[in-house]
């Protein structure tokens, strides 16, 4: 938890007190049923909970945002911006419907009011949102093709509506074909060695015409 407060140290009594809680929250209900790996739950602030705040080190969302987290699985990044974000509202999808019941716990647990969640396969959601967060789903060609026409026309953001993506490695082949594209170093911003290779990926998308 202190991992948290160093780099976002103007949180809310509230928001620490659900950054502390979602730890007992995860631990519990991944014996039940096994969303995040072993190895990663005792690391679970850096690897899922600071690896999903990486976003918000490249963008601010401002309040009344909507924001879309595709293949959220166990939550992420969808849970953790939701507690920095209380006045933004984000939808979770996942085609799983046992990953959504840990979601479901946990967002009850700390009593979020502005998550959603849906058991679907994100290409059969039919809505728009500023921004579409992701980490782990898919490689971006496949992934543009699912949100196509998922984007709201009305932008409130220095970056442009589209997807803000959590990416590892080398993304040169991967993105080649998308000159758009911004990568953002997560190591520009974490010190921790678990971040040297993290990246978020910024992709503008045209809203539905
Ligand atoms: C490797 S997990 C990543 C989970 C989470 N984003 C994370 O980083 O911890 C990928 C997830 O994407 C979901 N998924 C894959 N394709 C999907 C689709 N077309 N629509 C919705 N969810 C999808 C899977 O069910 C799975 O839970």
């Amino acid at each position: 938890m202190d991992l948290i407060l160093k780099y976002f140290p103007d949180l809310t009594p509230d928001q620490i007190e659900k950054f502390k809680k979602l730890e007992t929250l995860y631990q519990d209900w991944n014996l039940k049923i096994n969303v995040v790996s072993r190895k990663d739950i005792d690391e679970l602030y850096l690897r899922h909970v600071l690896h999903s705040l990486g976003i918000a080190k490249v963008i601010s969302f401002k309040d009344g945002s909507n924001i879309l987290d595709v293949g959220t699985g166990g939550g992420f990044p969808g849970v953790p911006l939701a507690i920095l974000y209380p006045e933004c509202s984000f939808h979770l999808v996942d085609s799983i419907a046992k990953k959504l019941k840990v979601v479901n716990e946990v967002v009850e647990g700390l009593g979020l009011t502005n998550v959603k969640t849906t058991h679907s396969r994100v290409e059969d959601i039919d809505d728009t949102y500023d921004f579409i967060v992701s980490r782990a789903v898919a490689i971006m060609p496949t992934f543009v093709h699912w949100v196509k026409g998922k984007i709201a026309k009305k932008q409130q953001h220095e970056l442009k509506n589209g997807i803000l993506y959590l990416k590892g490695g080398d993304l040169s082949e991967e993105l080649k074909d998308y000159k758009a594209a911004s990568i953002y170093h997560l190591s520009n911003y974490y010190a921790e060695d678990f971040f040297d290779t993290k990246q978020v990926v910024h992709l503008p998308l045209k809203y539905r015409g």
